[in-house]
């Protein structure tokens, strides 16, 4: 599915080496996918890899998910814009002063600036997790707090499952961007995925962007599988 949104569809690059993405990478078409770029692959291999996936023409979201005091990450914003990404993210639970810190300090990149995203409820929770922290609402309402929060801090959108997408896409409005990871074709695994939808049912939903890792990282053709979910969503 192409349309002004570009590519729907967000690769999780979750490997261990920059050699292993990269294999993976060089099989991919930028006008079929965006890619992303997270902990454990930033971690290892630093900027050096996000450079390398721009040079291959790809955009790159940055899954850092910054959760800190204020100054810190709107510092660290800062830093994913200087480097380029398409997309940063921060967890909503930091709260309205970390959020606003981050969208005005962003203002100065005009733009070029990444969009700026806030995680609400992580897709691997369900409602017992979320007791387990001190929150007695269902991972629903958990969801639609934060991302009107978000959205009054003047964010571009929210990480959250595809199940949430239909009241968030009514309540928020069309233009602030659902981000969904816990996509899972119907024969995939859930592994650690609590809220999941399948591609079909995700753009249905009303997701605008679909994160997927291990259905197509893991799967024996990666491409078919990507070229698969594509299809499926066209
Ligand atoms: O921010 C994210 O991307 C994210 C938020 C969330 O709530 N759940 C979630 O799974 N993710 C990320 O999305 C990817 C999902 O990967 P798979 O479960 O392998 O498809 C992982 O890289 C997660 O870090």
């Amino acid at each position: 599915m192409q349309d002004s949104l570009g590519p729907r569809i967000i690769i999780a690059l979750d490997f261990s080496s920059e050699a292993s993405a990269l294999a993976l990478v060089d099989t991919l078409d930028p006008k079929l996918c965006r890619l992303k770029v997270g902990k454990e692959l930033f971690t290892r291999c630093g900027p050096g890899l996000v450079r390398k996936l721009h040079e291959r023409g790809f955009e790159v979201f940055l899954d850092l998910k910054f959760h800190d005091i204020p100054n810190t990450t709107s510092a660290a914003v800062a830093a994913a814009a200087e480097l380029g990404v398409w997309m940063v993210n921060v967890h909503a639970s930091g709260g309205q002063k970390m959020m606003t810190a981050c969208r005005e300090r962003l203002e100065s990149f005009g733009a070029d600036r990444p969009l700026l995203i806030a995680v609400t409820v992580l897709t691997s929770m369900t409602a017992g997790d979320l007791a387990g922290v001190g929150i007695e609402d269902s991972p629903a309402y958990q969801v639609n707090r934060l991302a009107t929060l978000t959205r009054s801090c003047g964010l571009d959108g929210v990480v959250c499952s595809a199940q949430e997408a239909p009241t968030l896409k009514l309540e928020q409005g069309a233009d602030f961007r659902l981000v969904t990871p816990g996509i899972r074709p119907a024969s995939s695994e859930h592994g650690d995925q609590q809220r999941v939808m399948t591609p079909a049912a995700a753009i249905e939903a009303g997701s605008d962007y679909l994160v997927v890792g291990r259905p197509i990282t893991q799967a024996a053709d990666p491409l078919a599988a990507l070229r698969s979910i594509v299809s499926e969503i066209s």
